[in-house]
């Protein structure tokens, strides 16, 4: 039996007050069921980013539900939501600005295992199996950030989510500041991590190849709109809406779609 992790049903979110006011999700339903990875792709602009801050609570949506296990978070007191908050982790897009370039990765990794005793020496053991995880050594436990390349901070950003033992991983964008071989590298970890945990996913991107990669099912997002979702090889083999084609279409040649289209996507 599949187990759904996380449901949102009439996401709506909107920034700013009066003329300034900024509709950026509309009527946003998804689902996602234990250990499979789902990408979200759209253009830049199209609200992906929002979406990962409505998953992980960062921001608040002015309508719809948000249920993770099954559980409406509009109905559960504050501790309930801050031990539900923890079973989703987001893996943020710039590993240079996500870690603390004053903390060890040790200390970074046991901060995030028991927040309250969170000192290296304390959880040596964990934090080994939690860099193996990511296929680093050991002893990186004992150097800081700024020590390593930025495919190996991505893959220390990875260990640090999976250190609070999430069931979901929120995954914006994880791979577009690193340059192609890196990406193979982080990308590799991620699909290593999904077998071996059965880790569930939302992997954000607006690269298709990427996400074609990793996904088993892929939703568009357009305007703030998701206007697909399927299977990953059905939405490649037969997309059905107009801005999935146009999406696909805008692949082979490299062109950014804004040119084929001729027209801004709508913020
Ligand atoms: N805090 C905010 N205040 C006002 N507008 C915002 C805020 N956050 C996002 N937006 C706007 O919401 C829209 C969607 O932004 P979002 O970052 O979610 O898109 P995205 O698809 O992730 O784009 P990108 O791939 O460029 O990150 C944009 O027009 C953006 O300017």
């Amino acid at each position: 039996m599949t187990t759904r992790v996380l449901e949102l049903d009439g996401v709506d979110v909107s920034f700013g007050f009066g003329s300034r006011r900024k509709h950026v999700l509309h009527d946003v339903g998804l689902t996602l069921d234990e250990g499979r990875t789902l990408g979200l792709v759209g253009e830049s602009g199209s609200g992906k980013s929002t979406l990962a801050k409505v998953v992980v609570g960062l921001v608040r949506p002015a309508a719809g539900r948000i249920l993770i296990d099954g559980e409406d978070m509009a109905g559960a007191g504050r501790e309930r939501i801050a031990r539900l908050r923890r079973r989703i982790q987001l893996i943020p897009q710039d590993p240079y600005a996500s870690l603390n370039p004053r903390m060890t990765v040790g200390d970074a990794l046991a901060e995030a295992i028991d927040p309250l005793r969170g000192r290296a020496e304390a959880h040596r053991d964990t934090i080994a199996a939690l860099l193996a995880k990511v296929s680093m050594d050991a002893d990186a436990a004992d150097r800081y950030p700024h020590a390593f390349s930025g495919g190996q901070r991505q893959r220390i950003a990875i260990a640090r989510a999976l250190a609070v033992g999430p069931e979901v991983i929120v995954a914006d964008e994880v791979t577009s500041a690193l340059d192609c071989s890196v990406q193979a590298e982080v990308l590799g970890v991620l699909r290593d991590l999904r077998a071996s945990m059965r880790l569930t996913m939302l992997f954000i991107s607006h690269d298709l190849a990427v996400v074609r990669h990793v996904s088993d099912e892929v939703a568009v997002m357009s305007g703030g709109r998701i206007v697909e979702h399927e299977q990953r090889d059905r939405i490649f083999a037969s997309p059905q809406h107009d801005y999935t084609k146009l999406l696909l279409a805008s692949v082979p040649d490299g062109k950014p779609l804004r040119e084929r289209r001729g027209t801004a996507v709508s913020k």
